[in-house]
């Protein structure tokens, strides 16, 4: 069998009568960013949990780094750098001692690499953690998830309250984990972040997995939205010319300055839009880069979530 960095099977996650997950399958390569993205309720926390070994499931199989995170104690919970999406830190030590303690419990690491993770993310380690912002806070809790190189790192929301400038940097982090072998499994309600940072996605939805794909190929499947100026008097030609094109689709026309402007959603076939556009003497073209975002909202939209659902209702 692949030696996978996170595999579950059947995983199923009940709260008294409320099912939170309802058997995942998830496999995850090692080397590889995942990113997992679902509405509020959908799993994201729980699944992340469960391979923590912070909750335990109620069916289903669980290897984490090959291991049963149940049984394999201390000595896998080094190899995982955990960021969890609440950091409850109240304490009167600084960020620097509390980050050189938690360093040591997971076999140690250089405190000049404390020292840099802090100085790259904007971390003043010299205050009490319990007189951070929010977004202080998750910065200590960035460093202490990177600063052993773990094998793996699970990351709960990692960017909520960071300021884009610290959620570049953050990028830049998987990165170089990336590049270092590391494994990474990160989720948001970020779809531009994940479209980013991760390899690959997978939706969750009320505690199912309702697709797992690579970002490229989801890049791929998803609309652009294209723009294109013509004179009034080359209107008519291009409109028909535009009707031959296959999955060019919403069109609507606006006369603007003198000139006409047609909008429309390209799907993929952008050869034969190209040759309807050079047929028709545009004036301007305005192409823009295929999201994530639409092609993922599929799966939140009308008929197969409401926004805000929760599993087991
Ligand atoms: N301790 C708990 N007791 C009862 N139900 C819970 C508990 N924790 C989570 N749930 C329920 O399990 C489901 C999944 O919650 P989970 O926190 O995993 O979702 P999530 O995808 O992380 O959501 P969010 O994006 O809001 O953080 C929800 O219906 C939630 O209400």
């Amino acid at each position: 069998m692949r030696s996978l960095a996170i595999e579950t099977r059947a995983l199923t996650k009940r709260y008294g009568r409320r099912t939170a997950l309802h058997g995942i399958d998830l496999a995850v390569e090692p080397g590889r960013v995942v990113g997992v993205i679902g509405p509020n309720g959908a799993g994201k926390t729980t699944t992340m949990r469960v391979l923590l070994d912070i909750i335990r499931p109620t069916s289903g199989e669980v290897r984490v780094l090959g291991l049963d995170p149940r049984t394999a104690g201390p000595a896998l919970r080094r190899r995982i750098g955990y960021l969890p999406g609440e950091l409850a830190l109240e304490g009167r030590a600084t960020a620097r001692s509390l980050l050189r303690h938690y360093a040591e419990l997971n076999g140690g690491a250089p405190h000049a690499r404390i020292d840099d993770l802090a100085e790259r993310l904007g971390l003043e380690l010299s205050r009490p953690v319990r007189s951070l912002s929010k977004g202080n806070k998750q910065k200590v809790g960035l460093v202490q998830a990177f600063v052993h190189r773990p094998d793996l790192l699970v990351l709960d929301e990692p960017t909520s309250g960071l300021d884009p400038l610290v959620q570049q940097e953050f990028l830049a982090l998987v990165r170089e984990a990336r590049d270092a072998g590391q494994t990474v499994l990160l989720s948001s309600h970020v779809i531009s972040e994940v479209q980013q940072a991760a390899d690959d996605v997978a939706v969750l939805r009320a505690g199912r997995i309702v697709d797992v794909s690579t970002v490229d190929r989801l890049r791929a499947a998803a609309r652009r939205s294209v723009r294109i100026t013509v004179r009034p008097a080359d209107r008519k030609r291009l409109l028909a010319r535009l009707g031959e094109v296959p999955r060019l689709d919403d069109l609507v026309v606006t006369e603007v300055d003198g000139t006409t402007v047609v909008h429309g959603m390209l799907g993929d076939g952008v050869a034969a839009f190209v040759a309807a556009i050079a047929a028709s003497d545009p004036l301007d073209l305005v192409v823009q880069e295929p999201d994530l975002e639409s092609a993922v909202l599929g799966f939140y939209g009308p008929g197969r979530a409401e926004p805000g659902e929760e599993a087991g209702r």
